[in-house]
């Protein structure tokens, strides 16, 4: 039995419009979908909220959702209007509709919804129930989807269409020729959006409910940023009144990364949602990060024991009583508390567990309490107004001072990375003496603002700030490149989703911090979500067959429970290892140079990544050799399409041709072998079409293992 699947291309939209002819038909369509866009646009703009507004503050707030929505009515040029159809074997949500009526049988599914001038809808949002059997649907499991069809568009034009008729026992089930288009295309530019081709595992994280929070160990190019952003997308969609109210963040590893997904929510329709590194989100005017730590203090105050110290520190605040009643004064009479009686009091409050700042200013009115009942008890009738009154007198004030000072918690780890008493009486039990010396300072300075704290530091000032006061709860948080946080930064970032839930994204094999997490449950204990499930991705969309089974022989050095992922890219890649001749200083920044030119004979974008302390040797080559060059998260254009990458920025970042310096130095420049082993899978998993290592000095014993089982372009070894 052939198959009906077929893949179809016509001559853009010059054809006549036939009726035989679905393509037509389909044009059809989206000429009328386009037409009802600019009509909804139309009304929007021509809303009077002069009758509805009341006062100008509401007209003004009327005015700005008014704007926004104008904004998301936009026809945009690149974004197709619809992607897909469904057509459907019974009416969705419409009963009433005859059987050879399309009326809630047939949908078109694109970025955004589309109704026409009587509600009708011509395009539903991909983010709607009944787009969801798009992603999901299959021969197996057809969902009621008779077909399933697949556009495809060239510069704009409707040009191709593809089908799928999940309900036809008789036809094979054959990967779709538009999908694999879309994965093989050069890449160019910043992130683009994957709606029209997530994949149903990938959907399934997409719509998890907002309720459980999700945690994705996935190798490299598993799409893991991508999902993390059109899950975003997603709920928002689904809960938009709750998460308007609450609030979306999405925190990523730096600002070059920041820069390379930022387009990929506008382009959904979500301009409002924070995007920030964990430096961001900790940031405070008063603690201006501009130090760094060694390897060994950051991982002790990366350390989960460092929040029970500061909890010590913090709860030690809490002072003991001189021996004295106290005493106030209403009229003619006097009013006395015994010191036991208020530290009665004080012991409560710390029992209770409260933060420290919040049983500060519960405590002037527990003492007032007791005033009160001695009033009561002399036959007097005291209202609420006399308690606050007492709270607030100034006796009252003076013993909550002594007893139950405010804390700064800037000045606090201040003086516990200052103050090797402070910090001893403190950590007792906790750290031991090597540890205690790793993280004093050894000029402690004047005072916090000149002091110079590192990006560890305002971590752990603001898990202090935390004791103090509650943080306040996003409604939910996308944690990507998680692997490389401390169990203090996923504290920080739990902080801020206490209420919430969050999206976990990482890969345990990048990870390439001193600190990096080793399990996915210990991530997730100190992010305080023991609960969440893990889900796994294994198919790689970015990295080509033969440059992911190289990077892959890391594996069993850097990360050994994980297996290595596959590539669903057709073409192998296009990958080579030139060995440079090293004897000279220059020829291996020439062959560097050669390797970027040969790639920029290509299409897309392309990667020169090498170790951090390389950077100054190949800019001036480039510079010599006139190569103009870009730095990670600028966009690329037609006349500049090379950037130069150092190592410690490529993570999450892609380009299509990724030439690859020196893999020994990459290695060389992190504190540990297994650092710098993970440091360059990181760099070898950038490439989207070809990856060209080049090397003077002998490549890492890891990767040379099996380079017999290497393809034999592998083997060029000569100098280009
Ligand atoms: N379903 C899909 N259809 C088309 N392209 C996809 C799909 N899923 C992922 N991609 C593409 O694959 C590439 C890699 O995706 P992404 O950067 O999200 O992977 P990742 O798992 O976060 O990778 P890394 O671990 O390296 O950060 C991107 O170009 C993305 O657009």
């Amino acid at each position: 039995m052939p198959s009906r699947r077929s893949l179809v291309s016509v001559p853009p939209a010059s054809a006549a419009p036939d009726d035989n002819d679905p393509l037509a038909r389909e044009r059809a369509h989206l000429a009328a979908s386009r037409a009802a866009l600019r009509a909804m646009r139309a009304d929007a703009e021509a809303l009077d909220i002069r009758d509805v507004a009341a006062n100008w503050v509401n007209a003004e707030v009327l005015a700005s959702g008014i704007e926004a929505r104008i904004a998301s009515l936009a026809d945009l040029a690149d974004a197709p209007l619809f992607f897909g159809r469904l057509d459907y074997g019974h009416p969705v949500g419409a009963p009433e509709a005859e059987e050879d009526d399309t009326t809630g049988r047939l949908f078109y599914i694109g970025r955004r919804h589309v109704h026409d001038a009587d509600g009708n809808p011509m395009v539903v949002d991909w983010r709607a129930p009944v787009s969801q059997p798009f992603y999901r649907a299959s021969k197996k499991d057809p969902q009621d989807v008779l077909l399933r069809r697949r556009f495809g568009y060239t510069g704009g034009q409707l040009t191709a269409y593809e089908d799928e008729h999940l309900s036809d026992p008789h036809e094979a089930e054959r990967a779709s020729a538009l999908l694999q288009a879309e994965i093989e295309r050069p890449r160019v530019g910043p992130m683009r959006d994957i709606v029209a081709t997530i994949q149903p595992e990938q959907d399934a994280i997409v719509r998890a409910g907002l309720e459980g929070t999700v945690c994705v160990q996935g190798a490299p190019g598993t799409g893991k940023t991508a999902v993390g952003l059109h899950r975003v997308a997603y709920l928002l969609y689904a809960h938009r009144e709750r998460l308007t109210r609450t609030g979306v963040l999405v925190v990523g590893p730096n600002d070059s990364f920041l820069r390379y997904i930022q387009q990929v929510l506008p382009a959904l329709g979500e301009v409002e949602v924070g995007q920030t590194t964990v430096e961001g989100l900790v940031a405070r005017p008063d603690v201006p990060v501009r130090g760094t730590d060694s390897p060994r203090a950051a991982l002790v105050k990366g350390d989960a024991r460092m929040a029970r110290v500061l909890r010590r520190a913090v709860r030690a605040g809490v002072r003991p009583l001189p021996d004295e009643p106290l005493v106030v004064v209403r009229g003619s009479r006097r009013w006395r508390v015994p010191a036991w009686e208020i530290e009665e009091l004080v012991r409560e409050l710390l029992d209770r567990d409260m933060r420290y700042g919040a049983a500060r200013e519960a405590l002037p009115q527990r003492i007032a309490h007791a005033v009160l009942v001695r009033m009561e008890q002399a036959g007097e009738a005291p209202d609420d107004r006399v308690q606050d009154a007492v709270a607030r007198s100034a006796p009252v004030k003076a013993v909550v001072k002594q007893v139950w000072p405010a804390v700064d918690p800037a000045k606090l780890v201040l003086r516990l990375l200052s103050d090797p008493a402070f910090l001893a009486e403190h950590a007792e039990g906790l750290l031991d003496e090597d540890e205690q010396r790793a993280i004093l300072w050894e000029k402690p300075p004047r005072g916090v603002r000149s002091a110079k704290w590192s990006p560890a530091d305002a971590v752990l000032v603001d898990e202090a700030a935390d004791l103090v006061q509650r943080t306040p709860s996003l409604g939910h948080v996308v944690l990507d490149e998680a692997q490389d946080l401390s169990a203090m930064q996923y504290r920080a970032v739990g902080r801020r989703c206490s209420t919430g839930s969050a999206t976990v994204l990482g890969d345990l094999a990048q990870g390439t911090t001193p600190w990096a997490t080793e399990s996915w449950a210990a991530a997730l204990e100190h992010l305080g979500k023991p609960q969440a499930g893990v889900e796994e991705l294994t198919e790689g969309f970015r990295v080509p067959r033969e440059v992911i089974a190289y990077a892959s022989r890391l594996l069993p050095s850097i990360a050994p429970g994980l297996a290595p992922a596959t590539s669903v890219r057709e073409s192998p890649g296009d990958f080579t290892v030139r060995q440079a001749d090293g004897a000279s200083d220059q020829e291996p920044d020439r062959t560097v140079v050669a390797a970027c030119r040969r790639a920029l004979e290509r299409e897309g974008s392309i990667g020169l990544i090498a170790a951090d302390s390389r950077i100054g040797a190949l800019t001036a080559a480039l510079g010599e050799a006139g190569l103009p060059f870009l730095t990670p998260g600028d966009e690329t254009s037609a006349e500049v399409r090379l950037t130069l990458v150092p190592a410690t920025l490529a993570k999450g970042l892609e380009y299509d041709h990724v030439v690859l310096d020196e893999p020994a130095a990459i290695v060389a420049d992190e504190p540990d072998e297994r650092t710098g082993l993970r440091r360059l899978y990181v760099a070898l998993t950038r490439a989207v079409s070809g990856l060209a290592v080049v090397h003077a000095r002998p490549l890492p014993a890891a990767l040379a293992t099996g380079l017999e089982a290497a393809p034999s372009t592998a083997l060029t070894g000569q100098s280009a």
